[in-house]
This record gives structure tokens, sequence and C-alpha cells, in this order.
């Protein structure tokens, strides 16, 4: 076999099985300044969009003080006994708050369990929804009471960002800046703090065994703080090649999710992505996804049903 059937948000895609990465290419996943002029970073997020479905972007606003506490925080969470951790699994709360453990999740069901355990955590002003399931309390570790401190000052700030990058995803398709805002209003969003151990030997690195199975996120797009200096992110390319997403310094990565390719007729690509932590070292990440509001139904706009090929109608 050298390809699996990955299912989407959007339908079932091809992958290939294979674990390699191209190396040294990295680069062909674009850098973002934001700090530059708003138009230049548009027509560059249009480009990133349309071509990868991934970019880095720079200047972003998110205290480095604030990243190093989120690795501290993730760092102590997932050192605590796993009986602890079992009192907030995920199953327990109703809304899918909470820890998973090791090999508690399956993200692309052709392949084995995922070698991660996770920590799901979102807004916790459960009067911002009007609507059961999802919107609701968070649970904390309460041993650990950094926790929920940073976590929550961190999921503020991801999210200030995600306003920013949506305004700018309006202007790059020809849109006035605030045109997206409403399906966001609030965002839906749901974050998480993910750790890789280190595969105890080369044979539990299989295709079928890896960090993160191949996938595409559910929301608008997504926002990913990695570690520094661990390479895992893979992403896969038009060409149907792994290419590497290490971590830049001084850099996030933003990737399309299938929402965001839904309302844009597949003009922006929700890119398959996977984990493998072959470092020998322990790796920590925490994705934010950004949510279209659970109240709002998406479609694709007027202005790209003109535009765009209509895959959604
Ligand atoms: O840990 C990573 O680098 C990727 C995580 C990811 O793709 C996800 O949680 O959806
Ligand atoms: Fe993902």
């Amino acid at each position: 076999m050298t390809h699996r059937s990955v299912p989407t948000g959007n339908g079932m895609r091809q992958v290939p099985v294979s674990l390699e990465a191209k190396k040294g290419e990295f680069n062909e996943i674009p850098i973002i300044d934001l700090a530059q002029d708003q138009t230049v970073s548009a027509a560059e997020l249009r480009d990133a969009c349309t071509r990868v479905g991934f970019f880095y972007v720079k200047n972003h606003g998110v205290p480095e003080d604030l990243i190093d506490d989120v690795w501290k925080v993730a760092k102590d969470f997932f050192a605590l006994p796993l009986e602890e951790k079992m009192e907030i699994e995920l199953h327990k709360t109703p809304n899918m708050r909470g820890y998973t453990p090791m090999y508690g999740e399956n993200v692309d069901p052709s392949s084995r369990p995922d070698a991660h355990e996770a920590f799901d955590f979102g807004s916790d002003t459960t009067s911002m929804y009007n609507m059961d399931g999802v919107p609701g309390k968070n649970v904390w570790p309460s041993s650990l009471p950094k926790t929920q401190i940073t976590l929550d000052d961190y999921f503020k700030k991801i999210n200030e960002l995600g306003h920013r990058l949506l305004q700018l995803f309006s202007l790059s398709l020809s849109l006035p800046i605030d045109a997206l805002q409403s399906i966001a209003n609030p965002p839906s969003s749901i974050a998480r703090i993910l750790h890789y151990p280190p595969h105890e030997s080369e044979k539990e690195v299989s295709p079928d065994q890896i960090g993160i199975g191949s996938h595409t996120d559910y929301e608008l797009f997504t926002i990913l703080l990695q570690q520094q200096g661990i390479k895992a992110l893979q992403v896969l390319n038009r060409h149907g090649e792994w290419i590497s997403a290490e971590p830049i310094p001084n850099t996030l990565v933003v990737n399309v999710g299938d929402m965001m390719q839904r309302i844009t007729n597949d003009k922006y690509v929700s890119t398959i992505h996977r984990a493998i932590n072959q470092s020998g070292r322990e790796r920590y990440s925490s994705p934010v996804f950004f949510g279209a509001n659970y109240e709002v139904t998406l479609e694709a706009g007027d202005y790209l049903k003109e535009r765009f090929e209509a895959t959604y109608k």
C-alpha cells in the first residue's frame, strides 16, 4: 500500500503512507510578516492559501514570555500521575473539555491510534453561547492553579490574533476588511496542549503508528504553537509529497481548515498534515482551532460563487 484514504470535512482524500518528508524545503511554506502593510500581507496570504494552505506568521504579537509559560504549564500538566489526569478526562465532561490519554485518539481511522496525549480547553464564558453541546465550562487540574491562569490568557491572545487574521482573510478575498467578522462573533474556538513522547524504539514509529495521523482541521483556520528545535509537523503539498513544517524562531504556524475551504469554494485549501516525533525528545505543541460561531450557517458567499467554481451550493 503506498497511499491511504483519509476522511476530511470535505470528503475523502489520498495521502502517501511513507514516513519520509522532504528536507530543507520548508521555505515552500511562506512566512508572512504581520508588521508590514496589510494589503501586502493579504496578497501573500491569498497566495499561501491557494498554493499551500499553510503559512508561518512573524510579528504576531503573542508575547514570548507567555509562550514560555505555556510550555511550562504543558510540561507540568503532562507530568502529573495518570490517575490525576484521568479525573478530568474528556469524556467525563458534557462538552469535550479535558484530558485525552496516550493512544486515546485516532484522527486517521485507517491507521492505529495516535502517539500523543492532549488537554482541551476553550472559552469559559458559557453566556457567550446559548446552545448546549461543545460550549461550556473548562475543567482544570486542581493541583496546578497556574494552568488555568496561563491557558486562559493564551487563549485570549491567540483569539485576538485570530480576529486580525480573519481581517486579512477578508482582504485577501478582495472583501471589506470586516466582511468575515460576523461568522466568528464570537468565534467557537477550541484549543489544546499536546505532548508527543519520544518513541521508545524505532519499531514503534511505523506508517500507521505516529504522533498524529494524517488529517485536516475542521475549523476556519488553526494557529499552531510548536516547540522550537524539534521537527515533527509535516504538510502534504500539491504534488502529494510530505514537506517538513519545522519550527522557525519567532513564528507561529497557521493553516486553513475545512470551513474556510468550504466558504471559499475550494479556492483556499484545507491541507492534510500529520506529526511524527522522531527527535528522541519530548515534544509539546498547542493548536488553537479558530472556529466559526456555532450558530452561523456556513456557505460560500455570492461573491465567491461568482468568482470561483461552485463546489458548495
Ligand atoms: O502537533 C502538531 O504539530 C500538529 C497538531 C495538529 O495537527 C492538530 O492537533 O490538529
Ligand atoms: Fe491538525
